[in-house]
């Protein structure tokens, strides 16, 4: 068996079996793909469009725009420096991204000035992040369940969807990434040797509690540093399987555990290192890379105390636990993002 391969998780499935599943995955590569996600390839196509078109637009639109310290707006070339082991670099990653952000969880609807390009297409970008919500929470219950997270009386498998709550707010962002191409088609190979190994997101974990990913299938370039083979390996692009080709289902979306989950598990879900790098068919076709993302959060002011589970709390001196142990207190998820903005952006609070 191919242990690094990433396990495919059904999110209709609602058995405890399916559960201990999604725990493992988690607990171990700490990325994996949803399936029973609900979104048809002519929904994706079109968001990809939309990412297209908004990118296409002049720097100085875009720039109208640009990302604000509660995490919305337009992010331009080299402004965001992923790369975790090198912050003071003095440059970003080549890269652009749109993040609509400061949501009302219940509508989909992100406060934040809207540039005159998306307005029409609100309606969509509702739609979109209210059906990976509800993705998420199917993912959260199940990781609940398969903890045995501790409710009153027996298991609680709402734990975690109640501390996402919709009515709070959340750093939850929706998020448009746009990677022009290193090099033009026709490059020779000299050239484009330069950029094989460039990271166009420089290597990280992400913030929040689960990352969900759209990526095009001709346009794979994700990589995670495998904490089995302890190997950089690349995120697969896996077709749709024939239960869910027959529904109508695009392709599984890619997730990964971030930082708060594993935090708040005492390290037991692991937020595991990616980055993006130009793969070899891209660099030759000179082409873009574009991928489409949500960050979920819990409520900003929901308290990462160490969670109500025996597999968690026999964990000590990590995450959550060892906070609580050192500090007497625990702290809130969003005192625990604003430290990470504060050393990507060099942003203070
Ligand atoms: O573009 C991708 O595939 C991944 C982006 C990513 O890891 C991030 O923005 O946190
Ligand atoms: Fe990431």
């Amino acid at each position: 068996m191919d242990t690094t391969k990433l396990e495919i998780i059904d999110l209709l499935d609602n058995s405890s079996e399916n559960a201990k599943k999604i725990v493992h995955a988690s607990s171990t590569q700490g990325f994996l793909m949803f399936e029973g996600h609900g979104f048809t390839q002519n929904e994706i196509d079109t968001l990809f469009k939309f990412s297209q078109d908004f990118f296409n637009l002049s720097v100085d639109e875009k720039n109208k725009y640009s990302i604000t310290h509660d995490n919305a707006g337009y992010t331009g070339m080299g402004v965001e420096n992923l790369e975790e082991d090198d912050l003071d670099r003095g440059y970003g990653d080549p890269k652009e991204g749109f993040n609509f952000a400061n949501f009302d969880l219940r509508t989909g609807i992100p406060k934040q000035p809207i540039p005159e390009f998306w307005k029409d297409k609100m309606d969509i970008i509702q739609s979109t992040v209210l059906k990976l919500r509800e993705a998420l929470k199917r993912s959260l219950r199940l990781l609940a369940t398969g903890l045995e997270i501790e409710g009153i009386d027996g298991i609680d498998a709402e734990w975690f969807v109640e501390r996402h709550h919709d009515d709070h707010f959340s750093g939850t962002t929706f998020r448009f990434l746009h990677y022009p191409s290193p090099v033009n088609e026709g490059a020779t190979e000299e050239e484009k040797e330069k950029f094989k190994d460039l990271n166009v997101a420089g290597a990280h974990t992400d913030y929040g509690t689960v990352t969900l990913l759209f990526q095009k299938e001709e346009e794979s370039g994700l990589q995670l540093y495998s904490q089995i083979s302890k190997k950089w390996e690349n995120v697969p692009y896996v077709p749709v399987s024939n239960k869910y080709k027959s529904k109508g289902e695009a392709a599984p979306l890619i997730v990964n555990i971030a930082d708060q989950l594993c935090y708040w598990t005492n390290g037991h879900l692991k937020s595991t290192i990616h980055r993006v790098r130009f793969p070899k068919e891209l660099l030759d076709k000179g082409r873009d890379r574009y991928s489409i993302v949500l960050f979920a959060h819990p409520g900003d002011k929901t308290v990462l105390e160490p969670v109500p589970s025996k597999h968690i709390q026999s964990i000590k001196g990590r995450g959550a636990s060892h906070y609580m142990e050192k500090h007497g207190i625990s702290q809130t998820a969003g005192e625990h993002l604003n430290k990470r903005l504060e050393s990507t952006y060099g942003w203070k609070y």
